[in-house]
């Protein structure tokens, strides 16, 4: 019989939880092409209660008194009326089904958990008695002059007895809670990734969903004890705790009091016990200025941020040396450092009253009073004076540390707004409303319609593709030509299902590509990007990730290096295929235990070199029979490739191999972008681009007879 794993059954059984609880999530991130920037729309007035999760959570990161401002991703949320109704409407449509979701990971060990937490709680006030118990008796033992030491080593032996077994219990407790807490980071921590590797370029460039999922990391990183001052909801329990704890006092304080007289007795110290509290929770400004809120704040907090990336990060040496950016890298530094410390500076300082006017002596004379009034009652004994005075101090210190907590939890709510609303972002590029329509290979390769298709990319003004029409019939070999800039690597992209488009349509063998799950049309694509990927691995990674199931697999690695005539390259490396390449902008950290991996020999390569490498991993996938459409965007540096003319005939003949079968029969339809002319004149159409939009279309002999642009580009290439 099929067994379920344990994490795809916990993470299943979360999501239909969640998916029950409907975490609805507003329409314009579900199904509209572009979710908006403008939140204004989606934010519900003070009186009214959001829609959903989502928009609780946007409405949450309005600037109090700063109309149209949104916090910055991680800020405190001002504790004001607004943000209680809205942390409230998040804790009732989510709290219930998200811990029943931790719970069910572990359910004994959580269950576990919760009762070790109130029974220890209940520890302080036990002792407290405990030990009253012992005054008392020694006192009566004394006072009667029956003194035993055996008596008092009976009485020592009690104490010591549950003082071990508080120690174990908090010893067992400790122990569960790292396996509770464990697996429910682990979770949390998987749910992220998951979130991250399966969001498309649209949705993930959208600056809302990613302010979304930048909370929703924070949130994750709660679990992990690094979340600057956040709660995780296992963290909650500590309110539970708290609460038990000065309940336990105030029963042990309340049982002191025996007569109704002493009812006077028991409210003043009641209240005097809990007077430090409310001065401290008057001292605490209600808004507490966050210090990166306000925009220019907040651009200091980047600017700091990528200064001092500039500053360790050992890639961007050599240019920082050649330009001599050091000194200004050093001043921008501290003028953002400076911005956000006068922003820090002008919070009010939190002095506390009591130390501000020297109240707490008083507070403590205060806190004596009922002491004095039960030393003058004959009925009460040294025992309960104990009880007493630990109690009093006790309930200051829980009450101190619950309103601590409260607040915490109160940010820690919007942060788990943030990552429920994430766990409902769908892929932008998913089809809508309707199953996808599966991809139904036709011989020859794809076949590709495009009609009257624009497309701009998010906040551009211009849009970077207009009004483009072209069809490329299957097998056929289309070159894409133009200027810098003209919008040949956004065609590419759209034509792969990379990006979307706002206008036109784009079929796909006849089909509406909309209606097609991309990663199943992903899988009868390969391509090489301008701006390929340079993974921080090993040649054989490098190559083998074009093919994720075919990694381990040497032969088909070998074959696809070969294709790329990148053989006499992989010789040249010190480990061969298992040369573990230098990549840009990564600096490896070192972690104690790593050294002999930390110090494996990296190796860099050319342009050309990493080039190759590049469509080596197009090639591990472009030989696949269920591969149809081959795209190769060429890098140019300068106005040629990285490639010399002489390797990128060779790397032409290669691809055209591929996709033709030995006697000429087309297998697959191959579209290059090329700044070389030489090389589109071999293609069966060209597309000349100019400014976003397709100026020319058809065979190379057509387009120079045309006498247009192509000619002219043409003529001067050569
Ligand atoms: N991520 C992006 N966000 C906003 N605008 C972009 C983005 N990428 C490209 N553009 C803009 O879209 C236009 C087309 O860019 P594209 O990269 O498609 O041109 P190209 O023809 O491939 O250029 P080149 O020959 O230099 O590679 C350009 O004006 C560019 O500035």
């Amino acid at each position: 019989m099929h067994q379920r794993d344990p994490l795809s059954w916990c993470c299943s059984l979360m999501y239909h939880t969640l998916a029950a609880q409907c975490l609805r999530f507003p329409a314009h991130i579900l199904s509209h092409p572009r979710p908006m920037r403008d939140t204004s729309k989606h934010r519900p007035a003070l009186e009214d209660l959001p829609d959903s999760v989502f928009d609780a959570w946007l409405a949450s990161r309005k600037v109090p008194g700063h109309d149209g401002n949104l916090l910055v991703p991680g800020a405190q949320r001002a504790l004001n009326t607004a943000n209680t109704r809205l942390a409230l409407f998040v804790t009732r449509r989510t709290s219930y089904a998200f811990l029943k979701s931790l719970w069910s990971l572990n359910p004994l060990r959580t269950t576990l958990m919760v009762s070790l937490n109130i029974a220890r709680s209940l520890f302080p006030a036990i002792r407290g008695y405990s030990q009253a118990l012992i005054v008392d008796e020694l006192y009566a033992l004394i006072a009667s002059d029956s003194f035993t030491w055996s008596r008092l080593l009976c009485l020592l032996f009690m104490e010591v007895f549950r003082r071990l077994l508080e120690g174990s219990l908090d010893a067992i407790a400790a122990s569960n809670e790292r396996v509770v807490l464990e697996s429910a980071r682990f979770y949390i921590e998987y749910k992220q990734m998951e979130h991250r590797v399966r969001l498309d370029v649209p949705t993930l460039t959208d600056p809302t969903v990613r302010d979304l999922l930048q909370e929703s990391d924070l949130f994750s990183r709660s679990f992990s004890g690094t979340g600057f001052g956040f709660l995780s909801p296992l963290d909650f329990l500590q309110i539970i705790s708290l609460s038990t704890e000065i309940l336990s006092h105030l029963f042990l304080i309340i049982s002191l009091t025996s007569c109704p007289s002493q009812c006077g007795i028991l409210i003043l110290s009641i209240l005097s016990a809990l007077l430090p509290t409310f001065l401290s929770w008057y001292n605490v400004p209600v808004n507490p200025p966050d210090p990166r809120t306000t925009t220019k704040e907040a651009r200091a907090a980047d600017r700091l941020e990528k200064m001092r990336n500039l500053a360790y990060s050992d890639s961007y040496r050599p240019e920082i040396a050649l330009f001599g950016l050091g000194e200004w890298i050093l001043k921008s530094w501290s003028s953002a450092r400076r911005v956000i410390l006068e922003a820090e500076a002008t919070q009010p300082y939190q002095t506390s009253h009591l130390a501000q006017y020297n109240l707490t002596e008083l507070i403590t004379a205060v806190q004596n009073i009922p002491l004095l009034f039960l030393l003058k009652s004959s009925s009460t004994c040294l025992g309960s004076i104990t009880v007493y005075r630990t109690s009093i101090q006790s309930i200051i210190y829980a009450s101190r540390g619950l309103v601590t907590t409260t607040q915490m939890a109160f940010q820690g709510i919007f942060l788990m707004s943030a990552f429920c609303a994430s766990l409902e972002l769908k892929p932008r590029l998913q089809p809508k409303d309707q199953d996808p329509i599966q991809y139904v290979q036709k011989p020859g390769g794809v076949s590709l319609d495009v009609k009257g298709l624009s497309y701009s990319y998010p906040g551009s003004a211009e849009p970077a593709l207009k009004n483009i029409s072209l069809s490329v019939g299957a097998g056929e070999t289309l070159a894409i030509v133009g200027l810098n800039g003209s919008g040949k690597s956004t065609l590419a992209k759209v034509l792969l299902r990379i990006l979307d488009f706002d206008k036109g349509s784009l079929n796909v063998n006849g089909v509406d590509i909309r209606l097609l799950d991309p990663s199943d049309y992903h899988k009868h694509t390969s391509a090489v990007f301008q701006g390929f990927s340079k993974f921080n691995s090993t040649v054989k990674e490098n190559v083998g990730f074009g093919n994720i199931e075919k990694v381990g697999y040497r032969p088909a690695i070998t074959q696809a290096v070969h294709l790329a005539e990148a053989d006499g390259l992989v010789r040249s490396l010190p480990k061969g295929l298992m040369t573990v390449l230098e990549t840009p902008g990564f600096d490896s950290i070192s972690y104690p235990g790593m050294m002999g991996y930390n110090h494996q020999q990296r190796h860099g390569l050319s342009g050309g070199e990493w080039q190759r490498v590049a469509i080596a991993r197009a090639f591990m996938r472009a030989t696949e029979p269920e591969v149809d459409l081959l795209v190769f965007d060429e890098p140019k540096l300068m106005l040629t490739s990285s490639l010399d003319a002489h390797a990128q005939s060779q790397i032409f003949d290669t691809i055209t191999k591929i996709s033709k079968t030995p006697t000429g029969e087309r297998l697959k339809t191959v579209i290059f972008i090329t700044h070389r002319l030489s090389t589109a004149r071999r293609a069966d159409k060209v597309a000349m681009m100019e400014n976003g939009t397709i100026t020319e279309f058809g065979s190379h002999e057509e387009l120079l007879a045309k006498d247009g642009s192509y000619a002219s580009l043409y003529r001067a290439s050569i």
